[in-house]
């Protein structure tokens, strides 16, 4: 059993964190809309993010982060990626003050543009400059709708230390979430960072009208280009692509309704503007933020990836889906496999 401070109150990090009560764990929900902790300290309910479902009654929420940190012997980050190293700086600032460190564990699924850094690295770099062994990454197909019901769901924790994945994994599993551990940490981030943009073009398709062969040739191409830039780029195992954080989360991003990059994805191939639809999902959609960073070093280090590059062009430079599609079939034939 652990102190906790569960970093972000939105979906995801309010059903961890009454996820890690109820496994007895000591929690603290941190948020930065005071509507929200109230809501939940009063009511054990978060109505915005999730519907129909109460909060363990044991989890506090508070936007005072040094209370949040208090004591913690682990600290979750379960923020928008644009959001994770403004509150690192200010996680820095209160470990300094106190000489703790917490194992930092990371649930965020993004990349972030311009520097091109995943999260542990941002985490690295702002907390505990040369020593990424405290930072533990989860990710896998899970989304916080299933996990709320105690739904059956798999997921990875991975790190460069066995010991910390290992600890992780006892103090998150129970039975019905279960932890595998890994020791590919960049591999497993970036499976759950670029599915995202894979989501938002399989919602693309079934919003213009395609079918099952094409979602699982999207998926298929989506999961070697992936690959492809995992490997090449961040120096990934290729076999973690077949994992749960690789081809797993990518089958429940691109086939579920609970996924927001997909819903996402759907309307945009249904007509509505990006602007429009990110104003009405009320969450954030990270693929949309991430094909930035996908984008920049694909042109940057000659990656091949074809189908992340027609999303950023059809989001960001107002590019024809119609015309991407006609463009993405006609490419020169080559062979299936190609790192
Ligand atoms: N939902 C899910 O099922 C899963 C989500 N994830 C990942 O977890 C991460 C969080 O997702 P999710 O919980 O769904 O997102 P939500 O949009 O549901 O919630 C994110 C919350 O973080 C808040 N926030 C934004 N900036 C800050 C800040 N500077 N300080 C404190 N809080 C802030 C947001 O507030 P505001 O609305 O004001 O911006 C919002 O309340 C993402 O990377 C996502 O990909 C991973 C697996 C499953
Ligand atoms: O990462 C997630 C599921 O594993 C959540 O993102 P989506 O809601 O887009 O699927």
């Amino acid at each position: 059993m652990a102190k906790i401070a569960v970093l972000g109150n939105g979906s995801w990090g309010s059903v961890l964190g009454s996820m890690l009560a109820d496994n007895g764990n000591d929690v603290v929900l941190y948020g930065n809309i005071d509507s929200v902790n109230q809501e939940i300290n009063e009511h054990h309910t978060n109505t915005h993010y999730m519907k129909n479902w109460k909060l363990n009654p044991n989890v506090p929420a508070t936007g005072d982060l040094e209370k949040a940190l208090e004591g913690a012997e682990i600290v979750l980050f379960v923020l928008p990626t644009k959001a994770v190293r403004i509150v690192a700086k200010n996680v820095r600032k209160v470990l300094d003050k106190s000489g703790a460190t917490p194992l930092l564990v990371t649930a965020t699924k993004g990349i972030e543009p311009g520097s091109k850094k995943l999260i542990s690295d941002i985490l690295t770099e702002e907390i505990y400059p040369n020593n990424s062994e405290k930072i533990v990454a989860i990710s896998g197909p899970s989304h916080a709708e299933n996990v709320a019901q105690k739904d059956l769901t798999a997921i990875a924790c991975a790190s460069t230390s066995e010991e910390n994945a290992k600890r992780i994994q006892e103090v998150f599993s129970n039975n019905y979430v279960r932890f595998y551990t890994n020791d590919d940490l960049v591999g497993v981030e970036v499976g759950g960072a670029v599915k995202n943009v894979i989501a938002i073009a399989a919602g693309i398709l079934v919003g213009q009208g395609y079918g099952d062969d094409a979602k699982a040739a999207l998926m298929t191409r989506g999961l070697a280009e992936i690959t492809r830039l995992g490997v090449n780029y961040f120096g990934a195992k290729p076999m973690t692509f077949s994992g749960l954080s690789g081809i797993g989360d990518l089958i429940v991003t691109c086939t579920s309704v609970n996924s927001r990059n997909w819903r996402a994805g759907k309307q945009i191939g249904e007509g509505k503007s990006l602007d429009y639809v990110l104003e009405n999902m009320g969450q954030v959609v990270e693929g949309a933020t991430t094909v930035k960073a996908v984008h920049e070093l694909a042109q940057e280090k000659k990656i091949d990836m074809p189908i992340s590059e027609a999303i950023y062009r059809v989001l960001y430079e107002n590019a024809n889906v119609e015309d991407e599609i006609k463009q993405m079939m006609g490419r020169t034939p080559k062979p299936e496999i190609q790192l």
